[in-house]
């Protein structure tokens, strides 16, 4: 599966962003914590769409500074109308709160717990060990890591296949791009790539260039 990234600033681009991206991805993640106002009924609406609801904490490298109760009770709401996923890090202390939460509700939303690291990739062990952790708390597994070398590009594509299925794993920056293409293959649930110049991480691939690249891969 693709994912398209939506970084709009109101729900209104939001949305017809969305609209856009659908026509040539399979899914779209609605980055919530770049909307200027957060209301629940926006919540509501975006989650009608085949789409991951993520409200970056900007402790992870998101734009969100609001409360903590604010965005957990944001993330029930999206919860409450079966939003496809929702992302939520595995440093939130509430994460767990959000899974009783889901199971409470009988809601058929999925539980992504994501790691970042926007410096280095850490080394396979780590990785496994966080990944594990992950999934002793929600439903998938995500990291999106920093690729320095072709060491770290082979760890994430080890680390994405010994948890093939329920993994999100993402290798970020220019060296990266190899993780964006090869991860699906390996075992990844999703991966990201930007449309329209507009990127919520380093080294997103274009999702039209991306197609391409399948389609020839295929191909061959
Ligand atoms: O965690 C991820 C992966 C990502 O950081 C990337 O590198 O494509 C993009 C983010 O929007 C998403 O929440």
């Amino acid at each position: 599966m693709i994912c398209v990234p939506i970084v709009e600033e109101s729900v209104e681009k939001a949305l017809i962003s969305a609209e856009r991206a659908l026509e040539v991805a399979d899914i779209v993640e609605f980055r919530v914590d770049y909307f200027k106002e957060i209301r629940e009924e926006d919540i509501v609406e975006i989650a009608k769409y085949p789409s991951i609801i993520t409200i970056r904490a900007h402790w992870e490298g998101g734009k969100y500074r609001g409360s903590d109760d604010k965005r957990i009770e944001l993330y029930k709401v999206a919860i409450e109308n079966n939003v496809r996923y929702i992302d939520v890090e595995l440093k939130e202390k509430r994460n767990r709160e959000l899974v009783d939460f889901r199971d409470n509700v009988n809601s058929k939303t999925k539980i992504v717990i994501s790691y970042h690291n926007f410096k280095e990739t850490p080394s396979y062990n780590k990785l496994l060990d966080i990944v594990n952790k992950e999934l002793q708390i929600g439903d998938i597994g995500k990291f999106a890591t920093m690729v320095n070398n072709n060491r770290d590009i082979l760890n994430v594509l080890r680390v994405i296949q010994e948890f093939e299925g329920k993994v999100i794993g993402i290798g970020m920056g220019k060296k990266g791009k190899l993780t964006r293409i090869l991860g699906t293959y390996f075992g990844s649930i999703l991966t990201f790539a930007s449309m329209e110049n507009k990127s919520s991480a380093p080294g997103q691939i274009d999702v039209e260039m991306l197609k391409e690249i399948y389609r020839l891969i295929s191909e061959s």
